[in-house]
């Protein structure tokens, strides 16, 4: 293997320790961030990543609270939910952790949620933010690449970028910060012709498409930038990306690996996102 790992781990621990210690002085300053988190039934890994929220909270000196709601929540009780915690002070930031059962309408209840308040960064006003370049609270995954990115020193800028994947949630807006860093940005998906040829063209491959394992050393140029956001969980039980990462590896000059790479970024950013949103609501500016 000729790559450097990028240790996403690592790196958000670094973020972190930021976090706390900004958090400790804006509490000196009568300010404590709060997040709110609702989950919607009992899907095992969404239990796992709402604990995980709530003990980085803990861990960061943040005001948390939990909502877990049974499966069989209206979406009238759930939006009536968001309503108060839209009006509750002492939240800055409302998560509903995804995906929602099937009975409940995912954009109506993303729509609900105040933009000031929108830490997930869904919400069409933040995505508009994002798409014009105004400041918003941004996506936590495709923020969380951008900051490996700058953390490892591979910064966008001047560099062709190469996504796979288009979907709302990571594909487009990791497309948009790249432009924003001045990348320039090709946007691919399952229809683009000899896609290996096309992502052979990437200083920075950044792939987001769910299939496990696609990403062969023969799509990455020699040198480049390869960062998998893929989350696939496999027969036996483990996860893997959408990279062959042992494959892909030698003839990377830089990967992220599955788990360990882009996947703790996710909780960090949702966290950075809070700390401003908090800042924000007290008229603090970063
Ligand atoms: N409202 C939201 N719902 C969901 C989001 C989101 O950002 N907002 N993202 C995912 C789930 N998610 C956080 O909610 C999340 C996924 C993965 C990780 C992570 O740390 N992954 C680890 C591996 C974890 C494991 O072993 O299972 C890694 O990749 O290293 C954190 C958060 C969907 N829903
Ligand atoms: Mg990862």
């Amino acid at each position: 293997m000729s790559a450097q790992i990028i240790d996403g781990k690592k790196i958000s621990d670094e973020i972190r320790e930021e976090i706390r210690r900004e958090t400790a002085a804006l509490k000196e300053r009568g300010v404590q961030p709060g997040l709110a988190v609702v989950l919607v039934g009992e899907d095992p890994a969404s239990q796992v990543y709402v604990r995980n929220k709530a003990k980085a909270c803990e861990d960061l000196g943040f005001y948390s609270e939990v909502h877990r709601l049974p499966a069989e929540t209206s979406q009238s009780e759930l939006l009536g939910m968001i309503d108060r915690l839209n009006r509750q002070g002492n939240i800055n930031g409302i998560l509903v952790q995804l995906p929602l059962p099937k009975h409940i309408e995912e954009k109506a209840v993303i729509d609900a949620i105040s933009v000031e308040k929108d830490v997930d960064g869904f919400h069409p006003v933040s995505v508009g933010n994002l798409m014009i370049g105004d400041d918003s609270l941004l996506p936590c995954t495709p923020a969380g690449v951008i900051e490996l990115l700058k953390r490892t020193g591979q910064s966008p800028s001047g560099k062709h970028a190469v996504v796979i994947g288009r979907s709302n949630i990571v594909g487009k807006p990791v497309s948009m910060l790249l432009l924003r860093e001045n990348a320039t940005v090709t946007m691919t998906h399952s229809r683009t012709p000899d896609l290996p040829k096309v992502a052979r063209q990437a200083d920075i491959l950044v792939v987001a498409v769910g299939v496990a394992k696609l990403v062969k050393r023969d799509w990455v140029k020699p040198g480049a930038v390869v960062i998998d956001v893929g989350m696939n969980r496999l027969p036996d039980g483990k996860l893997c990306g959408d990279v062959d990462f042992g494959d892909a590896a030698e003839a990377a000059g830089w990967i992220t690996p599955v788990p360990g790479g882009v996947g703790p970024m996710t909780i960090t950013m949702l966290m950075s996102n809070t700390l401003k949103a908090a800042k924000r609501a007290n008229g603090i500016d970063r």
